[in-house]
């Protein structure tokens, strides 16, 4: 579904990443882990086409990616929604813009508001919801689009922690019943285990692949998947490798 074939990305003298090679298959749900500035939002840039890599190049459903693909969708750390607009033509927007009628806008927006969980608040404006919410309304804009491949950067990163597991709990429910492709960004070993089907730890200066390790907790999962033995024994795998990884980067960034 993804294929990234020998990507590098620089900005001036500054290699952000490295010739990095990675495949996703469809139906994948892939968590990059890594340290800050170890290149996970440019990977993502990159695949959605917001950039452009300096060498290499990457594949999304047999198509090279040129420029920003429709067939990715992004959801960011900030909730990146028209303020002007209620939840329901938040959702509805990119459907708006590929043409479809209002009467199909209306039913698929609101198929997937009810799907997140904010059936009575489709008529209401974004300043009124909480933090939680908005993101919700940004999945659901996401999953109304239909994209093939769907990018997360940090989605839950501002929230608190109970809402985070919450949206967490949700969002292991949507890929079961989606099957979508999954690429999701976070700092977090606990949010990696519990959403992910494989992980990949990036390294820093440059960004390169360090670890690739398939995560085979069972579905359906839910928040009691934390408590599982298989849980720590991957926890502790993960932690070791970031810790050797973070160390590294900070060593680097020392002044000499
Ligand atoms: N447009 C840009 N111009 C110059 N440097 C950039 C640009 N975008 C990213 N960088 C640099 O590239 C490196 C990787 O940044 P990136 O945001 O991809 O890291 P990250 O792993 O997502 O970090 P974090 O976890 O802190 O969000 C950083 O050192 C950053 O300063």
């Amino acid at each position: 579904m993804i294929s990234i074939e020998g990507v590098s990305k620089s900005f001036g003298d500054f290699k952000a990443l490295d010739r990095v090679d990675m495949k996703v298959a469809k139906g994948e749900f892939l968590v990059l882990l890594g340290a800050s500035g170890c290149g996970k939002s440019t990977l993502l840039n990159l695949i959605t086409g917001f950039e452009k890599p300096s060498t290499g190049r990457i594949v999304v459903n047999g198509r090279e990616v040129k420029d920003i693909d429709p067939h990715c969708g992004m959801v960011f750390q900030q909730y990146a929604l028209f303020p002007w607009l209620t939840v329901a033509e938040n959702v509805a927007f990119g459907l708006k813009m590929k043409g479809i009628g209002a009467a199909e806008r209306r039913a698929t927006a609101q198929r997937y508001i009810e799907m997140v969980g904010l059936k009575d608040f489709a008529n209401a404006y974004p300043k009124a919801l909480s933090g939680g919410m908005r993101q919700r309304v940004s999945i659901a804009r996401v999953l109304a689009n239909d994209p093939d491949v769907i990018l997360l950067d940090e989605p839950f990163a501002a929230l608190d922690a109970m809402t985070r597991q919450v949206l967490q709990e949700e969002l292991v429910q949507i890929y079961e019943k989606s099957g979508k492709t999954i690429v999701f960004i976070t700092h977090s070993i606990d949010e990696a285990l519990m959403l992910s089907t494989r992980m990949v730890i990036m390294s820093a200066r440059p960004g390169r692949v360090a670890c690739d390790i398939v995560n085979d907790l069972p579905h359906p999962r839910n928040a009691d998947v934390q408590l599982s033995a298989r849980f720590n024994e991957l926890k502790t795998q993960i932690w070791s490798t970031v810790q050797a990884e973070v160390m590294r980067s900070m060593e680097s960034r020392a002044p000499h």
